[in-house]
């Protein structure tokens, strides 16, 4: 910290390398980085210190993890400077403060802050001052670095009217793309921060246009929470689920870089992964399998199994066998049945947990019958009652063990088990839909996705599912209402971040409103916030891609971009394809940066080939998670989320007809591009985008 500044000048962006300021600023992030590595010392020494004192092995290998995350947490990547940004306050008698803001807090030796975390309140003004609302800024700095150099700032004189004019923020999304995404700490916009600070009892669902920040801002406020919330969210957890491998693999480096190791990222595929995938469903039966009812249905085939009991049974306790009465066996068989039926997961007595306290019930009664006859029998022998065969095999008729694989094979083949489960849930017609041949075993079951996300739903029946403090969903907009169900498990009494675009689901079961993916995911009160300003694509693609709007979501506010480029759109007719694209994509790769050549999935061979043969290899995107070559053949159905800086689209008409939402996957290539977008199409394109 150091006293306010006087100087007064205007706005600034362009510095000599003699600039008194500049100097001094370089002088800072030379005291950052040398503090940053003292910590990094100290850190590493105090844990040295307390591993060699000859703490137990289990402490051992704990505080080894600890430091190995605090090491993790506070190291300086060359590349990232320690600062980005600082903050002047000021003072009604002039002194006032100045804090840089960086990525994570760092200290001098006498414990006197040298750069504060982005996500401490002190640094909130620094997102939200405007010249309307300074928040008690005088000045904002936001610095601009050259490999890993400061080469310029840019001084906002918030106090005097002067805001900058987002140049910085330009050159920032216009860095060329290459590699995973980035972080946003260093701009994140106020409608921005807003989300990314909301509380952690809050849930929200963002629906924001493409490139509005969506999927930063969630990631961003993971970042917040765990920094805000430490404490309470280490001990639940925080979860990201991405629609697929290759957009994890796009977006799986940003809480890294933040300092947060610390997070679960996955698919819902990877969630739900009881069972190998190895076939899939026909597109009606994926529907079906994908609705709400299906849960009804399980449950009913699952706690449908449990019998009435018919007879008496003779409890063996402490060398006597006490009789338990029929009439008493129902009683205690429907009270857990009724405590099987509570709505709330957290609540609710699971199926197999209610197998076991049955046994105890029977074991306690022959307590009671012994402790009324003067004995005094032990919990142990209690314990081993429970466990005696005559209770089992009780049980094992009663209340019989459930496997769910096993249990969601019988009710997709066996018509009998079905026709009890569905009745008067499911119709003749959608039970016959989802009827297959019984494999020979419950192993040998061709599994589909959908069936995975069953199986996962009667896990989640038979025990309790694990729950986060919190959790990240994007791409809502596509899940399915089972698919909501399985991560509404997960949530436990934890708050939601759920971020989509209806404009973009390209799903059969995307909701024209997000009403009923809230209630799936079992927060139906979460508020929607809208983003409409477009950070990534220029607003030349922007407007074109708008055209569509109409058509895919009426209710839905086209965006605006943030900046505007004569040159970012080129639609040509072409009667070949082999030609053009040769070309186009031949000279977007002699530029820097990232270049996605998008087609349909069943033209994604022909399209590498046409390349290849062209001299121009491009590796083929594909679900397992190996990262995107910078210039990739990418089938339409895997580019949702991700970006590049030249989009090619090749034959946008065979795009749309691949599947019934095309024009809304259209929608979602058409805006992938930071700088250019080419459009190379041999039919008609779709009505709107043509004139
Ligand atoms: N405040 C910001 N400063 C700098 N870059 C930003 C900012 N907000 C967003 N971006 C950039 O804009 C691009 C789009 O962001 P992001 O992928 O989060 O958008 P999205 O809304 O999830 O998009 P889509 O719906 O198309 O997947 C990214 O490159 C991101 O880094």
């Amino acid at each position: 910290m150091s006293a306010t500044p006087t100087d007064t000048t205007a706005t600034t962006t362009t510095h000599t390398s003699t600039d008194p300021v500049l100097a001094a600023e370089r002088a800072h992030l030379v005291l950052a980085a040398d503090c940053l590595a003292g910590m990094r010392a100290a850190a590493s020494a105090v844990v040295d210190a307390v591993v060699d004192a000859g703490v137990d092995a289990w402490a051992s290998e704990r505080l080894g993890a600890a430091r190995a995350e605090r090491l993790r947490a506070l190291a300086a990547d060359p590349g990232v400077p320690p600062f980005f940004g600082r903050t002047d306050t000021g003072a009604p008698h002039g002194a006032g403060e100045t804090f840089h803001i960086g990525r994570r807090h760092v200290r001098d030796a006498a414990g006197r802050p040298v750069v504060i975390d982005w996500r401490a309140p002190m640094s909130r003004p620094f997102y939200r001052a405007t010249a309307a609302d300074p928040q008690g800024l005088v000045r904002r700095r936001r610095f601009g670095f050259s490999g890993g150099e400061l080469t310029s700032y840019e001084d906002e004189l918030l106090a005097a009217g002067q805001e900058g004019d987002g140049a910085l923020l330009r050159a920032e999304i216009e860095r060329p793309r290459s590699g995973p995404m980035r972080d946003i700490v260093a701009t994140i916009q106020p409608e921005q921060d807003e989300i990314v600070r909301a509380p952690l009892a809050e849930s929200v669902c963002v629906q924001g246009a493409p490139g509005t920040g969506k999927t930063a801002v969630g990631l961003h406020r993971a970042a917040y929470l765990l920094y805000t919330h430490g404490g309470q969210l280490a001990r639940t957890g925080v979860l990201v689920v991405g629609p697929n491998r290759a957009f994890l693999r796009y977006i799986e480096q940003v809480l890294p870089t933040l300092g947060e190791v610390d997070v679960d990222q996955t698919t819902v595929a990877e969630l739900t992964a009881h069972v190998p995938v190895r076939a899939q469903d026909a597109p009606d039966v994926a529907v079906l399998k994908g609705d709400a009812r299906m849960a009804q249905v399980l449950e009913r085939a699952l706690w449908g199994a449990i019998a009435k009991p018919a007879d008496d049974v003779l409890v063996p306790l402490a060398g006597r066998r006490y009789r338990v009465p029929v009439e008493r066996l129902k009683r205690h068989v429907d009270d857990l049945r009724r405590r099987g039926r509570v709505a709330d997961d957290q609540q609710r007595l699971h199926y197999a947990a209610g197998r076991e306290r049955l046994a105890l019930l029977l074991a306690e009664d022959a307590r009671r019958q012994k402790e009324e006859s003067g004995g005094s029998p032990t919990d142990a022998e209690t314990r081993r009652a429970a466990r005696s065969a005559e209770v089992r095999a009780f049980c094992d008729v009663v209340w019989p063990a459930r496997d769910p694989a096993a249990l969601v094979a019988a009710l997709l083949s066996d018509p009998a088990v079905l026709a009890r489960a569905a009745r008067g849930v499911l119709d003749d017609d959608e039970q016959a839909l989802l009827l297959r041949l019984p494999a020979r075993s419950v192993r040998a079951t061709a599994w589909t996705a959908a069936d995975a996300v069953l199986v996962d739903e009667a896990a989640g029946l038979v025990e309790r599912t694990a729950g986060y403090g919190h959790v990240v969903v994007d791409e809502a907009q596509d899940l399915s209402p089972m698919q909501c169900r399985a991560i509404a498990r997960r949530l436990a009494a934890g708050s939601l971040t759920v971020l989509g675009d209806l404009a973009q689901a390209t799903s059969p079961w995307s909701p024209a409103e997000w009403a009923p993916t809230l209630a799936g995911l079992g927060r139906p009160q979460t508020a929607v916030r809208p983003l409409t300003r477009g950070y990534r694509v220029p607003g030349e693609v922007l407007d074109y891609a708008n055209r569509l709007l109409p058509l895919i979501a009426p209710g839905l506010h086209p965006a605006t971009a943030v900046r505007r480029d004569p040159g970012a759109l080129e639609v040509r007719p072409v009667a070949d394809l082999a030609g053009p694209l040769a070309e186009v994509v031949g000279a977007l790769a002699a530029a820097p940066g990232s270049v996605g050549v998008v087609c349909a999935d069943d033209a994604v061979a022909r399209v590498a080939r046409l390349l290849a043969d062209a001299g121009l290899p491009a590796a083929v995107l594909s679900d397992d998670g190996a990262p995107a070559d910078r210039v990739a053949v990418v089938p339409a159905s895997l580019v949702k989320g991700l970006e590049f800086d030249a989009v090619v689209v090749a034959d946008p008409a065979a795009i749309v007809a691949a599947e019934p939402r095309g024009l809304n996957r259209l929608y979602v290539v058409l805006t992938r591009a930071v700088s250019t977008l080419v459009v190379l199409h041999r039919d008609d394109l779709p009505v709107p985008l043509t004139g």
